[in-house]
């Protein structure tokens, strides 16, 4: 743990403390020392991050057995989750780590756990990752279908057999080592965690929204949708009853909010896929020279650039030929497809800062087409959403945000504060501490509205038109695999 959380703070106005993290899996023997999750025995190797698409063969049996817990996870299990990960470990490291695990930990889990020493598990994520129910508890008939029968011989200590709904109050708070570890007092309130992108959602979802002219105003939370956008993006739309969305995550009980019912859909590389484009360019050493003597980031610069090449028309119509299929590392929603790629049409010969910047604009574009169609397909089972809440390092993208506006024709809310997932974690923070009574009224008190962005409508044809192809790609994809497969 580190001191730089604390650095210029008067430490005595903590009060409580909330952890959030990815839904990585970390692995620990009987004695909580870490164990290697790689045939190297490289112990500083001890967690699978969410990303690790190391299971497949795993997952693909998992989802073979069609057991009626994948119903709660869009139909079916996404490689990212912990269950094809665990049976990775056994299948492929027995020896010299499932035998000796004593502890698997969700990344949040282990966080709260490193803190306080307590090895319940949030709610949170036992549901979300690890097919637990928040009605039910786990499903023995489900770890023995998979042939991870050995976790439910022992209760089901290694995974977790004590859950706490996030924000619960962790044991003592603080031990004397973290606090020393962390410089703040022994003894401060620390609550059960979330994972990132629930967080986010906290952190946003319950705004006070009057008097900026949105259609949520005076309507049910469920009419909002939480998208965390960082590395990945995460669509959090909740609902009073379990509404089932092929393809999407969830429905969820009281995974992010207390009493509502969750339905996650996500891109699984959405930052890290415009990282990856405009960093692979050509072109980049250029641009990034450019921005460093302009003192500005390169998305910054290439947004400044699009303005400058566009001419007199709007900037979304630079890419009339160029169109972006974004799935990179497969696609988590609503296609649940891991074996997806990405695809690119339009290139031309040329590879100088226009291209790239036009590049860089459609892949925007393809990451908010991926938004829409998530969208559509909660929205077909039964969501009825009206207005996208926007935060996480992609939010402060005014061509992400005005894009996602334009192409989803919702408006957008941005937080006052951009790292909204952190907010989510002080929430938390502030539940344990007993400064407030629920999650809700936390939610309610401490996210606030920034900037809302509204769809410029007069665009709407154009990326009507950009979607269908958008479309086309996919299932131009689809057909590209079945000819190679065929005789
Ligand atoms: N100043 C910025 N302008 C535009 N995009 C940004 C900026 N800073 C970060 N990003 C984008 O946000 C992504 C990281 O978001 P962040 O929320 O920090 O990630 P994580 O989900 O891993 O916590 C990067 O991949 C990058 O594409
Ligand atoms: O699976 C997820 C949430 O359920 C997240 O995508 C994952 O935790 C990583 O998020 P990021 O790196 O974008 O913060």
């Amino acid at each position: 743990m580190d001191q730089k959380v604390v650095q210029g703070i008067d430490s005595n106005q903590i009060r409580g403390i909330g952890f959030d993290a990815t839904c990585s899996l970390v692995v620990l023997d009987k004695q909580f020392h870490p164990l290697p999750v790689n045939h190297e025995g490289d112990s500083h190797r001890n967690i699978i991050m969410w990303l690790d698409h190391r299971a497949v063969s795993q997952v693909q049996r998992i989802n073979e057995t069609k057991h009626k817990v994948l119903q709660y996870v869009g139909g079916v299990m996404s490689v990212e989750m912990q269950a094809p990960k665990l049976l990775w470990l056994k299948e492929k490291l027995r020896e010299t780590c499932w035998n000796k695990a004593g502890h698997f930990f969700d990344l949040p889990d282990f966080l709260s756990w490193k803190a306080t020493g307590v090895t319940a598990r949030s709610l949170c994520s036992l549901v979300c990752k690890w097919t637990y129910s928040a009605e039910d508890g786990w499903d023995d008939s489900f770890w023995k279908m998979i042939g991870l029968e050995d976790l439910v011989a022992d209760n089901y200590s290694k995974i977790g057999n004590q859950v706490l709904p996030p924000g619960a109050s962790l044991g003592n708070g603080l031990t004397p080592e973290a606090a020393k570890d962390l410089g703040l007092p022994a003894g401060i309130a620390v609550a059960a965690s979330l994972i990132d992108a629930h967080a986010g959602g906290l952190g946003v979802i319950g705004a006070d929204v009057r008097g900026h002219s949105l259609a949520c105003e005076g309507q049910p939370v469920t009419s909002r949708l939480a998208v965390i956008c960082g590395t990945s993006s995460c669509h959090m739309g909740i609902s009073q009853g379990p509404i089932f969305v092929p393809g999407v995550w969830g429905p969820y009980f009281s995974a992010m909010i207390p009493g509502f019912w969750l339905n996650e859909g996500g891109q699984s590389v959405t930052g890290g896929l415009l990282d990856h484009m405009v960093q692979g360019h050509a072109a980049f050493p250029e641009l990034q020279a450019r921005a460093t003597a302009r003192c500005q980031s390169v998305y910054a610069y290439l947004n400044s650039h699009l303005d400058l090449i566009k001419k007199a028309q709007p900037v979304g119509f630079l890419t009339v030929d160029l169109h972006v299929w974004p799935d990179f590392h497969g696609n988590r929603s609503p296609l649940a497809d891991l074996t997806l790629k990405g695809m690119v049409t339009g290139l031309k010969l040329s590879q100088d800062l226009d291209d790239l910047a036009i590049l860089y604009l459609a892949t925007v574009q393809a990451i908010a087409f991926g938004t829409r169609l998530i969208v559509e397909a909660m929205e077909a089972a039964g969501h009825s959403i009206s207005t996208l809440f926007l935060c996480g390092g992609l939010s402060k993208n005014p061509l992400f945000v005005q894009m996602h506006a334009d192409i989803t024709g919702m408006p957008v809310v941005l937080s006052r504060e951009v790292e909204s997932v952190l907010v989510g974690a002080a929430i938390l923070g502030a539940c344990a501490s007993g400064d407030f009574t629920s999650v809700q009224e936390a939610m309610a008190r401490m996210s606030k509205v920034g900037k809302v962005v509204f769809p410029r409508l007069e665009d709407k044809s154009y990326y009507d038109k950009k979607y269908q192809v958008f479309l086309k790609l996919v299932e131009h994809q689809k057909e590209y695999a079945a000819i190679m497969k065929g005789d």
